[in-house]
C-alpha cells in the first residue's frame, strides 16, 4: 500500500502580550460560577503554528526555498495580527489569524494554531472605596491556563475549520475529605487497601467542542463558554460528590458541563492521580494528617461525554423520580 506522505512545519513559543483588548462581556452566567467576563487589560498567548500544502514539498526534497515562508515571518504575522484583533477569545485570534494566514499566503492549503493562554490575575489594591481590583497591575498566574486550537483548510475560495477545539489545562484540585474508593479486584497483585475516606488530588485537563464552531469565537458571548466557567463547574461538582472514583467524578463533571451549555456537543477528560501518601495519622485533638507527594507511578483516566450520556443519566434520574 502506498503510504500518504506527510509533510508540514511551524513555528512554536510564539508568545504575543496585548494590552487593552476589547473586553469579554455579555457571558451567560451560570449558579456554579461568579465569571461574568475578562477585563482582557493583559491578554498573553502562546501559539504554536503549524502549516501544510503539496507545494512545500519541493522544498523538502529539492531545498527549493521559493515557496517557503520563512517561520520567523509566521511569527511577526502572528503578533501583528494580535493589534488588529478586534475580538476578545483566544478561540477567536485563532480563527482571524488563520484564515487571514490563508488570505495571504494562496499557495499553502491548510493551518493548524494552538494557543495556551498566559495567564494573568487582578490583585487588589486599596483605594478610597476600601478594596478593590488594581486595572494596572496584574499577577502571572501559575495555575491552569486556557487552550484553544482550530484547523484551517483551503477549500476553492473558501476556507473550511475542519477542527476545532478549547480546554483547560492543568487545573490541580485537592479534596480533603468525602473521597473513597474501594470494591476494586482483589487479587494476588493488589497491594493498594480500600480507602473509604482519601485525599483526593487530581490534575485534570478538559476539553470541549462546540456544535457550532462559529459559537466558539466569542463574537456572541451568549454561547461562549469560558475556561473559567468550566474550572467552577469541575470544583463544585468535586465539592458536592461523595467521589468513589474519578473515573465516575470526571463523568459527572463532563454531564454538567453538558447540562449547563447545550452548545457543546463533547466534552472531553484527561485526568491524573497524585493523591497524597500519608505520613502521620493520628494527630491529638485534631482531625488534620500529615501528607507527602505520592510515589511515581501516576494513574491516569480519559473519557469523553456526549450528549448521549446526557439522555441516559436523565433516563437514570427519572427512574429514580418515579421508584420514590
Ligand atoms: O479513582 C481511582 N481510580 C482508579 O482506577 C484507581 N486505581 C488506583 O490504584 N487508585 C485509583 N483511584
Amino acid at each position: 500500500m502506498k503510504q500518504k506522505r506527510v509533510f508540514s512545519y511551524g513555528k512554536g513559543d510564539v508568545f504575543a502580550y496585548r494590552t487593552f483588548l476589547t473586553p469579554l462581556t455579555g457571558v451567560r452566567q451560570i449558579p456554579e460560577s461568579a465569571f461574568c467576563g475578562r477585563s482582557n487589560v493583559v491578554f498573553g498567548v502562546n501559539v504554536k503554528v503549524e502549516i501544510a500544502g503539496n507545494q512545500l514539498l519541493t522544498s523538502f526534497t529539492e531545498g527549493d526555498n521559493s515557496l517557503v515562508v520563512a517561520t520567523d515571518s509566521m511569527k511577526n504575522f502572528i503578533q501583528r495580527h494580535l493589534g488588529s484583533y478586534e475580538g476578545s477569545t483566544i478561540e477567536g485570534f485563532l480563527h482571524y489569524v488563520g484564515e487571514e494566514f490563508l488570505k495571504k499566503y494562496d499557495h499553502i492549503d491548510s493551518i493548524k494554531l494552538i494557543g495556551d493562554e498566559v495567564p494573568f490575575e487582578s490583585i487588589n489594591r486599596v483605594s478610597s472605596s476600601g478594596l478593590t481590583e488594581s486595572d494596572l497591575v496584574f499577577k502571572n498566574s501559575r495555575n491552569e491556563k486556557a487552550q484553544a486550537s482550530v484547523e484551517i483548510v483551503r477549500n476553492g475560495t473558501d476556507f473550511e475549520i475542519v477542527n476545532q477545539s478549547s480546554g483547560l489545562l492543568d487545573l490541580q484540585l485537592i479534596k480533603v475529605r468525602g473521597n473513597s474508593f474501594v470494591g476494586f479486584i482483589r487479587d494476588e497483585y493488589t497491594t493498594l487497601p480500600e480507602d473509604s475516606n482519601r485525599p483526593l488530588f487530581i490534575y485534570l485537563n478538559i476539553g470541549w467542542k462546540y456544535e457550532n464552531v462559529e459559537d466558539s469565537t466569542g463574537l456572541d458571548p451568549v454561547v461562549y463558554v469560558s475556561a473559567e466557567q468550566v474550572r467552577d463547574i469541575a470544583s463544585s461538582v468535586f465539592h458536592d460528590l461523595e467521589t468513589p472514583s474519578i473515573q465516575y467524578l470526571i463523568y459527572l463533571i463532563g454531564c454538567r458541563v453538558l447540562e449547563r451549555f447545550p452548545q457543546l456537543q463533547e466534552v472531553n477528560f484527561q485526568s491524573q492521580n497524585h493523591t497524597w501518601d500519608s505520613v502521620v495519622e493520628d494527630i491529638p485533638n485534631s482531625s488534620g494528617k500529615v501528607y507527602t507527594e505520592p510515589r511515581p507511578p501516576f494513574g491516569f483516566q480519559r473519557f469523553s461525554v456526549t450528549k448521549e450520556d446526557l439522555k441516559n443519566k436523565q433516563e437514570v434520574t427519572t427512574t429514580n423520580n418515579l421508584s420514590k
